[in-house]
């Protein structure tokens, strides 16, 4: 499978919200591509779309090339972070990975694996209910690299993690792309992207502002910060509805 994200001409509303609004881009693989854009902008529903968890109401989102649930055993195609908060409390992390694990058909060795290299290989038995922000972070990236998946998309990864979890994250991200998978990451911390990111979607009210190299973005503006206040000026969702 070619490790890629093709989203073409996604169109959703909600009741009167329109959440994309002809968001169309591919994410390619080899490098970080930071997605960015202002509360509201699509962000999450783009991700959504794409893991079949929302229905477009026009156009279509493709991973390697198909819809996402095609896939057969999905994890060992494209590995997601969405919420975080997402799990059984009482569950242990290293039984939450297990359940996983043993609906797409993984060995348990895998588990201890991924809990090792999210840095948690001390706390697989604790309840997750008791994890903090950070530590929830991480089992949700154990959990997405589970089935070593070619294509990985992570909604905002850096929240809630400690300075040694950011530069670790950092260079998870990095490692990752350098691998040659597609590493999609949605942020708000632009300084972070401006670290990891090669190539940058910048959305705003549902549709593409930019889609271009950070180094192009850092050729027209002094930091990717200011780039981004440029292109998004008039593209604030929550302020801005009444104009759509
Ligand atoms: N399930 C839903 N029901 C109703 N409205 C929704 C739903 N999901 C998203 N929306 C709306 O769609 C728009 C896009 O939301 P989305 O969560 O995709 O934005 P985002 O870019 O991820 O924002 P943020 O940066 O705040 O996470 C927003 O106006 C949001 O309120």
């Amino acid at each position: 499978m070619e490790p890629t994200i093709e989203v073409t001409g996604l169109r959703k509303r909600y009741g009167r919200t329109v959440a994309l609004d002809g968001m169309s881009c591919t994410v390619r693989p080899g490098h970080v591509t930071g997605f960015v854009g202002p509360n509201g902008a699509g962000k999450s529903t783009t991700m959504r779309v794409v893991l079949g968890l929302a229905a477009p109401d026009a156009g279509t989102a493709l991973v390697g090339g198909v819809p996402y649930r095609t896939l057969r055993r999905p994890l060992t195609h494209v590995g997601a972070l969405l919420d975080a908060g997402a799990l059984q409390p009482s569950r242990s992390a290293r039984n939450h990975l297990l359940w996983l694990a043993r609906s797409q058909g993984f060995a348990a060795r895998r588990v201890d694996e991924v809990l090792e290299q999210t840095g948690l290989g001390g706390a697989g038995r604790r309840r997750a209910g008791g994890f903090s922000l950070g530590m929830r972070q991480r089992l949700g990236i154990a959990a997405a690299l589970l089935g070593d998946p070619p294509v990985l998309m992570l909604d905002e990864p850096f929240n809630g993690l400690d300075p040694e979890g950011i530069v670790w994250m950092r260079g998870l991200l990095g490692t990752l792309a350098a691998q040659g998978r597609a590493v999609l990451v949605s942020s708000h911390l632009m300084s972070e992207l401006q670290h990891i990111a090669a190539h940058v979607v910048i959305i705003g009210r549902g549709r593409v502002l930019a889609d271009t190299t950070v180094s192009e973005l850092l050729a027209a503006a002094p930091s990717l910060e200011e780039a981004y206040f440029a292109l998004t000026r008039d593209a604030v969702d929550f302020r801005g509805e009444a104009a759509r």
